[in-house]
């Protein structure tokens, strides 16, 4: 597999740099794909995370999280690979919509 779409490998610098740049919110920390979500209410934060949940799970690929009251904070990253591949990417994308 060539197409860094379907493969499980580490995106460039130049493939990252491309994502952050339609990824409203997303930035590098430690190596992560990261982001601070705040919403109205612990409702609302919990709700978006059930959803994201489900999303993750059809995927096959996880979230690192974490919720205080209405924040969810989330790292990605792809174990398997060792840093950020388009999985990330797009859940990334995922979580930006339904935080919409
Ligand atoms: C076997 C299973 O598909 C793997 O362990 C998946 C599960 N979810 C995952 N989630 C994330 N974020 N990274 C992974 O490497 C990963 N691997």
């Amino acid at each position: 597999m060539s197409n860094s779409q379907t493969s499980n490998s580490q995106l460039s610098e130049a493939e990252l740099k491309k994502a952050l740049g339609e990824l409203s919110g997303w930035s590098i920390e430690a190596g992560k794909l990261h982001r601070q979500y705040q919403f109205k209410s612990f409702v609302e934060a919990f709700g978006f995370m059930s959803s994201l949940a489900l999303v993750a799970e059809s995927m096959g690929h996880h979230p690192e999280w974490f919720n205080v009251y209405n924040r969810v904070t989330i790292d990605l990253t792809t174990h398997d690979a060792g840093g950020i591949t388009a999985k990330d990417v797009e859940l990334a994308r995922k979580a930006n919509q339904l935080a919409k």
